[in-house]
């Protein structure tokens, strides 16, 4: 577990944070401009000392302002990859990438660059390199340090779109295998639905919503950062099997089952679906004439929450439940009052689109 109890106060922006992390799995920082992101990993890698707090991970205490403990940034065993790469330019990728290394572990070194695809990047300066290509040796130099905590501060933000999404795919790579927590700030929530396991919103300098993913999702402090186009659910679904005709691949979601277009996934594999508010429908019995695959039971939680915005549009949501996950769906007033929907009624929703965010959430991996 990872505890930030801190007070950064740089007039008039104040930052008071009072939270707990896991200490494994990738979670994301995230909030608007100014939100505080950077004040708080700064705080937390020893860059900027808070007035007050005390900032743990796992036994080991970082800062603590009323026993006097500020361990500087070099003996808090962080690993820090910022926005830019930042390597040192006069030394070769293998250079820069043993510099940080305390002790030659080439075993491990050949575990890195082989995780990050560097290993023909060894030779070169960093000015030969690509954007994406010296974040991935940033990376690797951070990882070879052997930190106890990564922090990364939008990595993928100097890149473009193609090398952003390459530099994903190493990093689900990398969350597969680390055993270590990592602190990702990153203003992208495709990006934060792709790699990450937990989510800390900040708003003004404090924290509106920490938790699991799928948790922070549905919350209401995601709300405003989601037109009504984007809102959705997250959930989590296991791969039992294929289809033998036709290319799809079923998944179970609560007992229920779930065909989605054919993924590679091995079976038992646990899989993050996105499913958006407006690709639902809901039938108060199940259809048997319809196109649609996916028609599940479910349980109805909530009618028009907040959003609920009958003058301007006449939609509103409803929030259905399926064993212990959510989902959400944008429906008309019309059609809620015409089918009496009403709390705690059983119904079933059609799925008119599924997507997957991250796959193989439960992979089991190597170790470092
Ligand atoms: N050393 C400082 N002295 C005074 N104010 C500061 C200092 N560092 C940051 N701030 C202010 O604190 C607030 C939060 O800044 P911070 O950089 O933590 O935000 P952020 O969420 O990381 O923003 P961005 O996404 O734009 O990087 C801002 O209003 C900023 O101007």
């Amino acid at each position: 577990m990872i505890t930030l109890t801190l007070n950064v106060d740089h007039k008039p922006f104040k930052l008071s944070v009072d939270e707990s992390i896991p200490s494994s799995g990738i979670t994301a920082i995230f909030g608007r401009s100014g939100a505080g992101k950077t004040s708080l990993i700064n705080a937390v890698s020893g860059l900027v000392a808070p007035q007050s707090g005390r900032i743990t991970l796992g036994d080991k205490v970082l800062f603590d302002s009323d026993a006097k403990i500020d361990l500087a940034p070099e003996h808090r065993r962080i690993g820090y990859v910022f926005q830019e790469a930042r390597l040192f330019p006069h030394m070769s990728v293998e250079k820069n990438l043993s510099y940080g290394q305390p002790n030659e572990d080439k075993a491990k070194f050949g575990e890195v660059i082989q995780l990050l695809g560097i290993e023909d990047l060894l030779k070169r300066h960093p000015s030969a390199l690509s954007g994406g290509e010296k974040q991935r040796v940033a990376i690797g130099r951070a990882l070879l340090s052997e930190p106890e905590l990564l922090i990364m501060d939008e990595p993928t933000a100097s890149l473009d779109g193609p090398r952003k999404q390459e530099l994903i795919q190493y990093l689900l790579r990398l969350a597969t295998s680390l055993k270590i927590p990592v602190l990702y700030v990153s203003h992208s929530l495709d990006e934060i639905l792709q790699i990450a396991d937990n989510m800390l919103i900040l708003n003004e300098g404090q924290v509106v919503a920490n938790g699991p993913l799928l948790e922070v999702w549905g919350s209401a402090p995601m709300r405003p950062w989601l037109s009504t186009r984007e809102q959705s659910a997250l959930v989590t679904a296991k791969l039992i099997g294929h289809h033998p005709i036709y290319g799809m691949t079923q998944l179970d979601l609560e007992g229920e089952t779930i065909w989605v277009t054919k993924v590679d996934d091995a079976k038992g594999s646990m899989l993050r679906l996105r499913i958006f508010a407006n690709d639902i429908s809901i039938v108060k019995s199940r259809p048997t004439d319809t196109s649609i695959r996916n028609i599940l039971p479910a349980v109805i939680e909530e009618v028009c929450r907040a959003e609920c915005d009958e003058n301007a549009s006449g939609y509103c949501q409803v929030v259905l439940r399926i064993g212990n996950q959510r989902l959400l769906a944008n429906i008309t007033q019309w059609a809620v009052d015409d089918l009496h929907l009403l709390q705690g009624d059983s119904v079933f929703v059609q799925l008119k689109g599924v997507s997957i965010t991250k796959g193989d959430l439960a992979q089991e991996n190597k170790n470092f």
